[in-house]
């Protein structure tokens, strides 16, 4: 059987998404939800590893693919060691830092073992592309006031360097000829400084930045601290305050910009202040990444689930649209882009990347 499709495996919170790629177009594509009680079994996420490979093997299955028909399988990659962008083929020592979480927990770290593990049944090469860990900063943007906390680059990579690359096309430009501001609007909020296509800083989506409908973003460093330590809160609960319960959640009980935006339309003023607070946040970034480059922006770029609100995509446009023109891209297009990654290696248009040889 002549194998002709690429598997691609994009593992977010709460569901995975699944795709079948012919060449460059989408065969087949799904979101296998999986319940909370399901995922609550596992202590730590890349436990989840053997369930969710499982699951996707018996879609593939249900869906009448057979593995002998796939030429790889590409993951959305995760909290690696900070590493330049591309398409990285998963190797043994990647494996160990993604099941380690060097950077972290995060849900892609078990892109990359998924699909190493489901390549190798067949014996065929498994990738991932430009994984939340990729590191284009300056250095000076790794300075953050305390030497022991340096600021890191974890970012929407994968979809803000597709967004990217997508709007240079329409512009007619190459992408190492602009500057762009793209800013992910999604359960996570990355903004994101590109330099002539390089992502030379960012926010960190769990930890600093605008808050986002699930995160706290930045906060007044010295009310954490105190609340750290007032015995109230074990540290998972705070994490979980931080990342997951922060942000429109913690204000208004629902991580879902739409049901935030009925409230509004209803009259709940109080909605409406914290759903344009967070529209202030993102402005506000948008602004601090324009002095980045220093004020010398081609577009500013919002792409994410929340760029299909117009009541949010407006409240931010009037804020920036005085730096550079605002172009809506709204959703994402994560497993496009992985299948991208891969599609620009097999044509030879990119070398394809060995972790241990490009980390420091
Ligand atoms: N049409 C829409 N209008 C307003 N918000 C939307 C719309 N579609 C999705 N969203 C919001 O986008 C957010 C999720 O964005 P998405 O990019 O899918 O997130 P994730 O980071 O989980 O991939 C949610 O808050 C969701 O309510
Ligand atoms: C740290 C940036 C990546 C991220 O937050 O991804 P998700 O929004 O998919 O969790």
């Amino acid at each position: 059987m002549a194998r002709e499709y690429v598997l691609a495996i994009n593992p977010g919170s709460t569901s995975t998404k699944v795709a079948i790629f012919k060449g460059n177009e989408n065969v087949l594509q799904k979101n296998l939800s999986h319940a909370t009680e399901e995922l609550d079994k596992f202590e730590k996420i890349t436990d989840q590893f053997e369930y969710r490979k499982n699951i996707i093997l018996d879609w593939l299955n249900s869906e009448g693919y057979d593995l002998s028909q796939f030429k790889a399988v590409v993951g959305r990659g995760g909290l690696l060691k900070p590493m330049p962008s591309g398409t990285y083929k998963v190797t043994d020592a990647m494996i160990q830092d993604l099941k380690i979480g060097i950077q972290g927990e995060h849900a892609s770290n078990l892109g990359g073992i998924i699909a190493k593990s489901i390549a190798d049944i067949e014996g065929i090469d498994a990738f991932i592309v430009d994984p939340v860990a990729v590191d284009e900063f300056d250095d000076i943007a790794r300075i953050s006031g305390m030497p022991e906390i340096p600021r890191r680059s974890l970012l929407h990579a994968l979809n803000v360097r597709a967004v990217a690359y997508n709007v240079a096309k329409e512009m007619d430009k190459n992408i190492n000829d602009l500057n762009l501001i793209v800013a992910h609007l999604g359960g996570g909020i990355s903004v994101v400084p590109l330099k002539k296509g390089k992502m030379i800083d960012t926010n960190n989506a769990n930890e600093m930045g605008p808050f986002s409908p699930e995160r706290v973003g930045g906060l007044p460093v010295g009310d954490v601290v105190k609340m750290c330590f007032s015995g109230k809160y074990t540290f998972a609960e705070i994490k979980k305050k931080m990342r997951g319960k922060g942000g429109l959640v913690a204000y208004l009980g629902t991580n879902d910009a739409r049901e935030v935006e009925k409230m509004i339309k209803e009259g709940n003023e109080k909605a409406k202040l914290i759903y344009e607070a967070m529209g202030y946040q993102i402005a506000k970034e948008i602004g601090a990444m324009a002095t980045v480059l220093c004020g010398d922006v081609d577009a500013i770029v919002l792409t994410g689930g929340i760029a299909h609100s117009k009541m949010l995509t407006d409240y931010v446009k009037e804020m920036v649209e005085f730096i550079a023109p605002v172009i809506l891209k709204p959703g994402e297009d994560e497993m496009w882009a992985l299948n991208q990654g891969v599609l620009r290696v097999f044509s030879g248009e990119e070398k394809v990347k060995i972790y241990e040889e490009e980390v420091k």
